[in-house]
């Protein structure tokens, strides 16, 4: 029904909120972020996006940043709709004639409750009829699989929140399963190591930081396993700030342990998909996307798991927001 037809689409991540228009594609790219003040008991939203980012971690006692999705799902609505609130402004801005439609991504198994929420959310910031797109479709769409042929098709959306495998035919899903680990919980789990193993704190950007450093070493074939990358944090033993040289291969260590969950998931959505498709998947292989598809490990572990090829989509990151704008367009 016309009235129903979207004018925007949003793929509203755990990590970041992408925003796109019918004729000029992606319009807005900010972290998923909202910064807080409390005074008298009430809250004030006082940044937003890639300000808010700028404040992770170094906010005195009156303000907090809060992430409005948590492992995918909606876990804040006052902030998610802020968010929503914010991105719908600059995008549309005063060309606003009235609550545009909108299709928006949730994660394949996100529950009622999370759809309801998110519904919410979206209606409290101004939009009108809303649609919710399951978020491993739009990344095939995206990384143009040809999901509507009576062909199986397998996709790794590796988000900043979850990661969820699915396999398409005709159009629609016929096996999927996640896991609700993602780039944040990696971070987490290499701070928690430098903390565990070296008593060096670091925060949550810096963790990153090390992340994508490690990233790119290990992409240039330059990453040997006894280089050392430098990330700075405060020394529990000495209490004061410091700089440390983390070993290339303990990130390693972290890295197995989290592709090895991912592995898992991979294997048992295997297991539950039908002969004629599992034929499909073996002879097309297995495409990756999401922000995390370039993790080093990813594709080699799951490759000698299953004995699939493994590829990386092109521009991995904007999948989703891609096939979110081909179903805007359709
Ligand atoms: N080159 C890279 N290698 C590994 N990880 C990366 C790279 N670039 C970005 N990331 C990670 O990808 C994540 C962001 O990915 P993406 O934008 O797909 O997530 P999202 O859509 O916000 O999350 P979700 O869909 O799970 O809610 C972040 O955790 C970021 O650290």
């Amino acid at each position: 029904m016309s009235w129903k037809r979207p004018e925007i689409a949003i793929d509203f991540g755990t990590a970041n909120v992408r925003v796109m228009r019918r004729e000029e594609g992606i319009v807005f790219d900010e972290p998923s972020l909202c910064c807080f003040s409390r005074r008298d008991g009430m809250s004030d939203l006082v940044a937003v996006g890639t300000e808010a980012h700028a404040m992770i971690d170094r906010t005195p006692a009156n303000l907090s940043v809060k992430r409005p999705l948590c492992r995918g799902v909606l876990q804040d609505i006052d902030a998610a709709t802020g968010l929503l609130r914010y991105a719908l402004s600059r995008s549309i801005g005063g060309k606003r004639m009235r609550a545009p439609n909108a299709l928006i991504g949730v994660p394949a198994d996100a529950t009622q409750a999370e759809r309801s929420a998110m519904l919410t959310a979206a209606n409290d910031a101004g939009f009108g009829h809303v649609t919710l797109v399951s978020e491993p479709l739009a990344a095939a769409f995206g990384a143009g699989l040809p999901v509507e042929q009576a062909a199986g098709s397998m996709v790794i959306e590796c988000g900043a929140g979850t990661t969820e495998v699915a396999v398409f035919s005709l159009g629609g899903i016929c096996a999927t399963g996640t896991v609700r680990i993602g780039g944040v919980a990696l971070d987490k789990a290499i701070a928690d190591q430098l903390h565990l193993r070296h008593k060096f704190l670091v925060g949550e950007l810096s963790a990153e930081r090390l992340k994508l450093e490690y990233v790119a070493r290990r992409q240039d074939g330059n990453g040997e396993r006894s280089d050392v990358i430098a990330v700075r944090g405060r020394c529990l033993r000495e209490g004061l700030p410091k700089s440390m040289d983390v070993a290339i291969r303990d990130v390693d260590q972290v890295v197995e342990k989290h592709v090895e969950q991912i592995v898992q998931v991979v294997r048992d959505v295997l297991g539950r998909t039908a002969p004629e498709l599992s034929q499909d998947i073996h002879d097309r292989g297995v495409t990756l996307t999401g922000g995390g598809a370039l993790m080093p490990l990813m594709g080699s572990m799951i490759a000698d798991a299953t004995g699939l090829e493994v590829k990386v989509a092109e521009a991995p990151s904007i999948c989703v927001a891609n096939g979110l704008h081909r179903m805007l367009c359709a």
